[in-house]
């Protein structure tokens, strides 16, 4: 393995930076940079609800490991739907495991920014900002993002903004030159009267309120009309070129590299300097998706700015507040994390999140929850954007590694002297030199027979490059730190309607299913290189999607018993059957309960119990599938990027709380069979409880999952029978489901007699 002792070996970039941390180390015993609280009263309630929890679940697999013996013995009733059952239980239980890793530490943080030191000692950060394709990731949005990049509150010669088009695409490139001409108005305009909103369409969006700028005056006021008129221009031009013939992405050429501005702020560094990155593409070579765009932009970077510090962002996640950069560098430069400290994660937010949040767009469990559980054993994992990650950190170097030679790191970073050379910062002054060896450390050949995306870079293991570089990470004794600030650093857009939510979330699954089946499976690999908690947190991201297969037997085998006339679940007389009553009650409380402590509301629980059940039946299934066949060799690895177009008709549906049910077959036929079938078994056991009260004692828990379903899965039936408009379930739909369903009765049914 090969690692580099960093801290002799490679002194960052200007002595500035090392004094700033010298006067840090003087005074930090006086003045924290930062400060870490532990969630003491969730704790507490989270630990003793795990303790009850598992003893009830211990409980639950007695009775149904009794009961199965039992059956083999007496042969009373049929097996295979027991057993089914059973491996349910087995792997929700399992997941419920991994998951409690979360809900053991979690902590808060807040920062000290002005207790850092002055501007000219604070370290250079480099923006990354990746895009791909120009008909599903417009360019306005993309350059509001590069200029919101910009826009940065933090010095402007330390800031460096690179945007990989993964397109090829020469609008982009146009596109850009025009972002550079208008931030050197909005920059100016921004700094000089405090303007808090620094992304421009999200400040004229906004109609740029008040008190959202610092100095208020007729002066601003007029100075404000004039900058708007010149948004509008360059949104008419940005939009113009987008509208072009030429607006295609294109994957046969060879890389282009531009710094985008004009000589003479080149030498002054009075604006942030950005740099267009068009890596080669060919279509015989793999590209590696988002991660090989990543590790293009880190050689091309290193050789030009080399800032120790790096911004990710997607091309569709704004700088919204201008203070992230400081407030990371509260953790980068706080002297007792600052040597193992690999990233400080801010949350995704989302800037077009309906109040009916249906898909769950917004991602609260993730950010909100199991994030800040993570922070608390060790770090947050990447989620791909909105990190300030240290760049050392990407070049898979361990924590106080020992030395290595530089035959060994050719082997590693390739072949490039500049790039060596910028390991240990000795920058070549000639810019077109540079400009020339960029070609080369962005062509297609360059990683060929070296650990880039293996070991060194963003790995190209899986398509989540984000979870599995950050599991790398760890694995090598960095840590990371979590913070949410109250206003929301960056926005992003989010996904609006039920196809791209299952296209992604298919896509998520996919990578992760990958990693959770491989070597690098974090159950495996994790607990002799990191703390066994954080391997669980890993492993639960990576293996959560197998709930499709408790869902799918859920679904499926209590209603084909029910029909068929077998119990599976204990009587009501049994006190088992109060066991399962206290797993089902107590679970969906303690959502609840995370639900309201996160500051969300109740009908929030409705939408992410049923978003649940729709990605279990759906997209969990058909990544996991993807992800097998990819191993058996059958498929390739895919990243189609969503789509970030607005589509208003989808908008309104979104922002009303009403299902956009326009998607494939594949996702719908699934959900509405599962609803027809709980239906009819609903309906089926009210009938027999009327014609015999007793069978209630019998029935009760099959007939009361048939209607919990029925209950989440109303909007599907209404989206079939009810609705009018172009979201419904069209008729043809509900026919394949018919159809698909009387199928599954009967099969099942088959399947259930033994
Ligand atoms: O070949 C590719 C494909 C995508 N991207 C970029 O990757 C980013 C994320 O793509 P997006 O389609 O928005 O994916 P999401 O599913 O919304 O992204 C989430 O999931 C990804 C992993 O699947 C992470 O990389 C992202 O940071 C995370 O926000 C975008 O800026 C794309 O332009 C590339 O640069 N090259
Ligand atoms: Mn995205």
């Amino acid at each position: 393995m090969i690692s580099l002792r960093f801290h002799r070996n490679i002194e960052f970039k200007s002595n500035h930076y090392q004094r700033g941390n010298m006067a840090l180390q003087m005074n930090s015993t006086s003045q924290p940079l930062n400060l870490c609280h532990l969630k003491t009263r969730t704790i507490v309630i989270n630990r003793l609800y795990a303790l009850f929890h598992s003893i009830a679940i211990t409980l639950l697999i007695y009775y149904r490991a009794s009961s199965i013996l039992t059956l083999i013995r007496t042969t009373t009733q049929p097996f295979i739907p027991h057993l089914l059952i059973f491996i349910a239980e087995l792997t929700l239980s399992f997941i419920w495991v991994l998951r409690q890793s979360f809900l053991w530490r979690p902590v808060t943080r807040t920062v000290f920014p002005e207790r850092l030191p002055e501007d000219d000692q604070l370290p250079p950060i480099d923006v990354f900002i990746c895009t791909a394709d120009p008909e599903r990731e417009p360019p306005l949005g993309v350059m509001n993002t590069v200029v919101s990049a910009m826009a940065l509150n933090y010095p402007a010669g330390k800031l460096t903004v690179y945007l990989s088009d993964d397109g090829g695409c020469p609008v982009t490139l146009e596109a850009m030159r025009e972002a550079w001409r208008f931030s050197k108005i909005w920059l100016p305009f921004c700094k000089k009267y405090g303007v808090k909103i620094i992304c421009p369409e999200a400040y004229f969006a906004g109609g740029g309120v008040d008190d959202e700028c610092m100095v208020y005056s007729d002066e601003f006021a007029a100075e404000k009309v004039k900058v708007k008129g010149d948004y509008e221009s360059f949104v008419h031009k940005v939009i113009k070129i987008s509208q072009s013939e030429r607006c295609r992405s294109n994957n046969d050429h060879s890389s282009v590299v531009e710094v985008v501005s004009d000589e003479s702020t080149h030498n002054q560094r009075e604006m942030p300097l950005i740099v267009y990155v068009s890596r080669e593409k060919r279509p015989s070579h793999p590209h590696n998706f988002k991660a090989g765009s990543l590790n293009a932009l880190l050689r091309v970077s290193s050789i030009i700015s080399n800032s120790p510090y790096i911004l990710g962002l997607d091309c569709d996640m704004y700088c919204n507040d201008g203070n992230s950069a400081r407030q990371a560098m509260c953790f980068h430069l706080d002297p007792q994390l600052s040597s193992s400290l690999a990233f400080v994660q801010f949350p995704q937010m989302f800037h077009n999140i309906s109040k009916h949040d249906l898909y769950d767009s917004e991602l609260r469990c993730t950010f909100k929850t199991l994030w800040q559980g993570m922070d608390g054993i060790k770090g947050p994992c990447l989620a791909g954007t909105c990190y300030y990650i240290r760049r050392e950190a990407l070049y898979g170097l361990e924590v106080g590694g020992p030395y290595i030679n530089l035959k060994e790191l050719k082997e590693s970073f390739g072949s490039s002297n500049e790039f060596i050379k910028s390991l240990h910062q000795k920058n070549n002054e000639n810019f077109d030199e540079l400009l020339q060896e960029t070609k080369l450390l962005s062509s297609c050949g360059y990683e060929n027979d070296t650990k880039w995306g293996k070991e060194v870079g963003f790995r190209y293991f899986s398509v989540v490059e984000d979870y599995f570089t950050s599991f790398n990470i760890h694995c090598k004794k960095w840590v990371s730190v979590y913070y949410m600030p109250k206003k929301p650093s960056f926005l992003g857009s989010c996904t609006t309607s039920l196809n791209d939510v299952l296209i992604q979330g298919t896509r998520w699954t996919a990578g992760l299913i990958e990693v959770a089946l491989s070597r690098f499976s974090p159950i495996i690999y994790g607990p002799s290189r990191i703390s066994v908690l954080q391997s669980l947190c890993y492993a639960w991201v990576a293996f959560f999607p197998f709930v499709f297969l408790p869902m799918w037997i859920l679904a499926i085998i209590p209603q084909l018993s029910l029909l068929n006339g077998i119990t599976i679940y204990p009587e009501v007389k049994s006190p088992f059957f109060f066991v399962f009553l206290y797993v089902f009650v107590l679970s969906k409380l303690q959502h609840m309960w995370e639900i309201h402590s996160t500051g969300a509301l109740l009908r929030t629980w409705r939408y992410e119990q049923r978003d649940w059940m729709l990605k279990g039946i759906t997209c969990y299934l058909y990544g996991s599938i993807h992800a097998i066949m990819e191993k058996l060799g059958a498929k390739e690895a895919s990243f189609l990027p969503t789509n970030k177009v607005v589509d208003d008709d989808q908008v309104k549906l979104f922002e009303m709380g009403i299902y956009n049910f326009q998607t494939s077959r594949m996702f719908i036929v699934p959900v509405c069979s599962m609803i027809m079938l709980s239906l009819l078994t609903f309906v089926v056991g009210i009938v027999k409880i009327a014609i015999q009260r007793d069978y209630i004692d019998e029935i009760f828990i099959q007939t009361f999952l048939s209607l919990y379903i029925l209950l989440m899965g109303y909007p599907v039936l209404e989206g079939m029978v009810m609705r009018k408009d172009k979201g419904r379930i069209t008729t043809s739909m509900s026919c394949y489901s018919l159809v698909f369903s009387i199928v599954i009765m009967f099969l099942g049914s088959l399947l259930v007699m033994y």
